[in-house]
């Protein structure tokens, strides 16, 4: 139960649904209650022959009223118990998504989408199932067991009580016990689904793979073996519960067998009247829910605490980049970046990515970073932006230490092309305004789409701006996805500017034409550009040239060709390709 105490905060805000929901549920258990009593007096007034008309009346009235009594109080204490439980799946939801918002980039390496997925959904939903139904069960467990058992005993007979009540914790047994195999049936049925549907999005995802690589029959093949063991899943939890449901209500139809053997013989020998056998039986009619909720709700609450402790895991998980206590905001940065000696591990890598890393980007210049594939390229404007943390050395902006200036301040002040190029499933306008809350003004989206070389296209697709990209919309080539990527970083119009080879799926052309048109916006930012391609960073200030993580050269493009190394080897390299393929890039084919 300490688990739940994260929610402590909603609980206070709350409580007060939970206890009117708590005052219907128990009104309704005890108007349940009354039912058999108005139905023993009717019967004993039948057996005798003293049911009047006028009589008869009243008790079909207050047997509306009792109805009508039950169907409101439902009615409530479900918006109320019910209705909180949603609010708190939503709450908790929220508080989920934006703990893990705060977390650091190395977190989402380690646990994948799937898994934050099933907290998201199987978790929350089994907190919220053990605060709703949980709630609801343990009240009606609790008071109508007590209540129905307190009117066997009271208006019936003792004898007959205890003899019917041995057989009823058969049924909390079974359903326990059960519930336990039905719930791990159910899971391994709602993986099988997730795997099933992640097979389907990633076979329609990967369909001109399939389609030109032939595979159609093995992507069938593997998609019948996922869809077979979910149906196997099914089965299996098909044949548990077919099996609980009769079982519960064989052993209900047992306790009513002992009602009627001893009861009739008790009604004979004139123990009990009719009227007492009639509601005798509808008590244990109502005893049987309260009997079968006692086995749920201990599973319900253990399933509950156990998926809110797999939360609080997530809860408790500290960011481990944060602000250091005498970190201070920037406002506007002038741009100065110098790394100093710095060395850098990835958190759960042996080797160092980084080493010995110094250079120093004066305000307003350009720093290119040129290196094979895999060399510490990204790794480096990784750790300007403080997505990791270094080992060693300092990294400065503006002489100051970036570990003392505040991460929301830092980030605010690069403007970032990733190389992953990610645009979100909403239109074109959103994806370019992406670093404003607001909408930005037209004249700024047209400038920084035409500025990266991406307006044209733009207008020629149906909705122009408002285009919805993604699944449900337009699927952009990789060129002008990079291209909206660039203009959005324009639009952010941050005094740093970070490229990283952004410019890989365009032909030359165009990325001159991009790296002329930027030259205004660069002229006032400093700029780190990643390239593989010699011609997008040929006109950089200082060029640096990684290697397994080192620099191995410097210089700008004249004085690092003066060199026979890596950099003239790639330029020479670069220039061949291009006459003997030509410029076969994006551009030419679109
Ligand atoms: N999250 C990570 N965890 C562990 N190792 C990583 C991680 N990201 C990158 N690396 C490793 O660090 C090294 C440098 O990677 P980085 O992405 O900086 O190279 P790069 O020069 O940008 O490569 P590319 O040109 O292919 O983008 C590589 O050996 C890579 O495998």
């Amino acid at each position: 139960m300490k688990a739940f105490s994260t929610l402590n905060d909603f609980f206070k805000e709350h409580k007060l649904n939970y206890i009117i929901g708590i005052i219907w549920l128990i009104l309704i258990d005890g108007v349940q209650i009354v039912v058999p009593q108005i139905l023993r007096k009717v019967t004993n007034l039948l057996q005798y022959g003293q049911l009047t008309s006028q009589e008869l009346i009243k008790y079909i009235i207050l047997i509306l009223l009792t109805g009508l009594a039950i169907a409101i109080g439902r009615y409530f204490w479900r918006v109320y118990i019910f209705g909180t439980s949603r609010k708190l799946e939503y709450h908790l939801r929220d508080m989920l998504f934006n703990h893990l918002l705060t977390l650091s980039t190395n977190y989402f390496n380690i646990h994948t989408t799937g898994d934050l997925m099933a907290h998201a959904t199987n978790d929350i939903n089994a907190v919220r199932a053990s605060l709703g139904q949980g709630i609801v069960m343990l009240v009606d467990a609790i008071f109508l067991t007590i209540m129905s058992i307190i009117m066997m005993a009271k208006t019936t007979n003792i004898k007959l009580t205890t003899i019917t009540l041995l057989t009823l914790p058969f049924i909390t047994i079974i359903v326990g016990k059960f519930g336990k195999i039905i719930h791990k049936r159910f899971r391994l049925v709602q993986e099988a689904f997730s795997n099933l549907t992640d097979i389907t999005r990633e076979n329609f995802s990967g369909i001109r793979v399939i389609k030109s690589f032939v595979q159609e029959e093995s992507a069938f093949k593997k998609f019948t073996q996922a869809n077979e063991y979910n149906l196997n899943k099914n089965m299996e939890l098909v044949k548990v519960s077919g099996i609980f449901h009769p079982l519960v209500q064989f052993i209900s139809s047992l306790s009513f067998l002992v009602v009627i053997v001893y009861g009739s013989k008790l009604v004979m020998l004139d123990t009990i009247s009719l009227g007492d056998f009639i509601a005798f039986n509808n008590y244990l009619g109502l005893l049987i829910w309260p009997m079968m909720a006692v086995g749920f709700v201990i599973n319900i609450i253990q399933r509950g605490i156990a998926s809110m402790e797999r939360i609080n895991n997530i809860l408790n998980e500290k960011p481990e980049i944060v602000d250091f206590p005498n970190a201070i905001p920037l406002a506007k940065v002038k741009g100065k970046i110098e790394y100093k000696n710095v060395y850098f591990k990835y958190p759960n890598s042996q080797s160092y990515a980084l080493k010995n890393i110094n250079f120093t980007v004066k305000e307003g210049n350009t720093l290119a970073i040129v290196g094979r594939t895999g060399s510490g390229k990204t790794t480096i404007v990784n750790l300007l932006l403080r997505l990791y943390d270094i080992d060693k050395g300092s990294i400065l902006l503006d002489n100051i230490d970036i570990r003392n200036i505040q991460i929301k301040s830092l980030r605010e002040n690069i403007s970032y092309v990733p190389q992953d190029n990610f645009l979100f499933s909403s239109t074109i306008r959103d994806n370019i305004g992406f670093a404003f809350d607001k909408e930005i003004s037209e004249e700024q989206i047209i400038y920084a789409s035409k500025i990266a070389e991406v307006y044209d296209d733009i207008m020629e697709l149906p909705d122009g701006f408002d285009t919805v990209l993604g699944e449900r919309g337009v699927t952009l080539s990789g060129g002008q996805k990079q291209r909206v990527a660039i203009a959005r970083a324009i639009v952010k119009d941050a005094p740093i500017l970070i490229l990283d080879d952004s410019l890989s799926s365009v032909d030359t052309q165009t990325e001159e034409r991009i790296l002329n048109n930027l030259k205004n916006v660069m002229s006032k930012k400093t700029t780190i550009i990643i390239s593989h391609r010699i011609s997008t960073v040929k006109n950089a200030d200082q060029i640096i040239v990684l290697d397994e993580g080192e620099i191995i050269e410097r210089g700008n493009h004249e004085s690092l060709l003066e060199i026979d190394g890596l950099y003239k080897y790639l330029h020479e390299k670069q220039l061949l390709e291009e006459k003997v393929y030509g410029n076969a890039k994006e551009g030419q084919y679109e």
